[in-house]
This record gives C-alpha cells, structure tokens and sequence, in this order.
C-alpha cells in the first residue's frame, strides 16, 4: 500500500533578491531538501532547536505556504500541484493544531461555533454542525454545555482541546500539530498527550508532531526525524533513536534531556554542540553541523584525512562533503553523518 503522505526533496527559501533600497536580501533556506514518507495511523515526531525549519515544513505538507521546490504527495494526489479547488476538496482529509490554537480563531465565537466552523464551511448543515460539536467536545474531555462559552473562559489546555476537536471534526487522515502542549504546564501536557493517543487509536488518524522537546516526542511517536538547519540529520524508529542515536547532533539533544533520577544525572556524559545554532541564511562548507560537532573533533584528534577550520583541525569529510540521509543502523535508521559509528 503505498504511504499516505510522501514528501520529497522539499524546499522552502525566504529571501533572497534585493531590498527597495537595491541592497541584497539575505536568502534562507529554512527547508532544505526533505524526503520522508509517513504511513497510515503512523506518528512522526519531528524534533530540533528554534530555527532549524520544523514550523515551516509543517506548513510546507499541508501547503499553507507554497514550497520552492520538491513534492508533496497526500492519499495519492500531489499537492503542490494541485488547484486552489482541489486544495479546498483536500482540506478537510489534513489539519493542523497549533502551540496557540486562538492565536487565528475570533475571540467573539463560543467554543461550538469555533468546532463546527470547518463543517459548515465544507457544507455541513448548521443544527447538523452544532450537534457533531456537542460530540467532539465530550470526545475531547469537556462538557458539550461548554459549547456557549468563549476563548476566554477557557483554560489552556481546555483551549487546546478544543483546538484539538476542531481538527478532527472532518474525520482527517493527517493531522499536523505544531508544538501542541509546549504551552502547558507538565500535568496537563500529560492529559494532552492521552487525549491525541485515544483518538488516533479510534480514528486510525497519522500525525506528524512537532516539538522542541525530545521527551514528549518520545511519548507519542512511533518514529522521529531530527532535523537541523533546514534538513533531517537522523531519523529511526522511536527506540532506536533513544537508546543508540547516530548523529551527533541526536547525541547532543539526548545528553540536555533533563532526567529525574539526580543520581543518574551526575553520571551522564556531558556531549554538548559547541555554540549556538548557525544560521539557515549563511550555511556552512560540507556538514552544516561541523562548526558545533564535538564528533568532528574527536575523530580528527585520532588522526586521518583533515583539514584546518574552525581554528582547529578537523576531518576533511566534514568540512567538504555534505552527507546524505542514509541507512546506517538498518534499513529504516538514517543518519546524515560521514562518523555515524565513531564515539
Ligand atoms: N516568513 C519568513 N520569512 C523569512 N524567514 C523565515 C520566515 N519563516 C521562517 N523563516 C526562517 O526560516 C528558518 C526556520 O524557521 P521555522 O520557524 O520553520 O523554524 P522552527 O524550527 O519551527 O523554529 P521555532 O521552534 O522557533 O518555530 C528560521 O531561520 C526563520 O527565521
């Protein structure tokens, strides 16, 4: 069966060309050609610092902006070429939850009329609406007599709830959702979390979830991709990227995972990327992670084929070739590194 949505070599540059005043506009390439398929039901969590293109891939699958180049294929239809009427007959299969879900929505519309909104824009009568809103708002946790109050009266993870039925009132098959409960407190991220599990075991729904935050990835996904400055630089099956990350910059993110046994904590290698992350506006030479990658200058100390830069040696792989997403630990964990097994 071939996969529900198929992204390929994917591209999104902001930038570039000149300013009003004949300047030069600095050209981003936030997204930097990304493949990766996602099945049916599948969760995949997508991971990485501010900056490194997570929010704009996002946007980029469900064509909220318009990519540069590369392909989204959704239930077999392509969607970056489809026609602004296609796109509309499409909208209902693929939804987003945002960190804010009221960051867009009138602050004026109660909480039913908010939910039953993407119905009746897609033709659903309004007393049908009204009650399938009931509906999703006790699949969600709440009291479907909450469906008078508004935005305000909410708390926020009461509002992501209702975010959340908005989502799935048209029964989607792909729901992005873009940094969900970084806005909540620890317990009711907890509550979150169950509620997106129950409703994807009963609708068979696929999510492609977005966080910073590679422990509450860990909860909800089945695989995860990690992605850095534009592209994904590792990406396995949950387990195996948590218990044998290739990539160091996997690595790196692993070792800043706070844990709760203190003890454990002392013991814990200190692996941490030298600096701050680059910019996607002026990539490096080769590997983009080799200016921060401890790696690197691991390898390069044993010897070998290196270079200078950096104002240190390393191997002259990471400073002149830029690697590819490639299998590296079986077949389905890639990692774009030219030392994946090198520690
Ligand atoms: N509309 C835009 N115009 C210009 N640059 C943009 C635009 N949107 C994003 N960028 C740039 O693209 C890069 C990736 O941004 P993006 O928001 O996708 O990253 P992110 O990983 O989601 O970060 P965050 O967690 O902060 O949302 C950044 O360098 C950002 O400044």
């Amino acid at each position: 069966m071939s996969a529900l949505l198929d992204v390929r070599d994917l591209r999104k540059t902001f930038g570039g060309g000149q300013t009003l005043f004949g300047a030069p506009r600095p050209e981003v390439r936030a997204v930097d050609g990304i493949s990766f398929t996602l099945a049916r039901g599948e969760t995949l969590g997508l991971v990485g610092e501010t900056g490194s293109g997570k929010s704009t891939l996002g946007r980029l699958v469900l064509r909220l902006i318009e990519p540069s180049a590369g392909q989204v294929r959704f239930e077999d239809t392509d969607v970056t070429a489809a026609s602004t009427r296609a796109l509309r007959a499409m909208r209902p299969r693929m939804q987003m939850v945002f960190q804010d879900p009221y960051g867009s929505i009138d602050p004026r519309m109660t909480a039913g009329a908010i939910i039953a909104e993407p119905m009746t824009a897609h033709g659903v009568g309004r007393a049908e609406a009204a009650g399938r809103a009931a509906r999703l708002l006790a699949q969600v946790g709440l009291s479907p007599a909450m469906a008078a109050r508004y935005p305000h009266e909410f708390s926020g993870g009461q509002r992501q709830r209702i975010g959340i039925a908005r989502a799935i009132a048209l029964d989607p098959s792909l729901v992005v959702l873009d940094e969900p409960v970084s806005a909540l407190d620890v317990s009711v991220q907890a509550q979150i979390l169950n509620l997106l599990a129950e409703i994807q075991a009963r609708s068979g729904v696929a999510f492609l979830f977005i966080a910073h935050d590679l422990g509450v990835v860990r909860h909800v996904s089945d695989r995860v991709a990690v992605m850095y400055l534009g592209r994904v630089v590792e990406m396995a099956p949950r387990d195996a990227l948590y218990g044998a990350p290739l990539h160091p910059y996997t690595v790196s993110l692993l070792a800043a995972v706070p844990r709760p046994d203190p003890l454990k904590e002392r013991n814990r290698p200190r692996i941490r990327p030298i600096g701050e992350i680059g910019s996607a506006a002026s990539l490096p030479t080769g590997c983009r992670f080799h200016p921060r990658c401890p790696r690197a200058r691991l390898v390069a100390a044993r010897g070998g084929d290196t270079v200078e830069a950096e104002g240190t040696r390393l191997p002259s792989a990471c400073v002149r070739q830029d690697p590819l997403l490639a299998p590296a630990g079986g077949a389905a964990h890639l990692a774009a590194c030219h030392f994946p097994h090198e520690d």
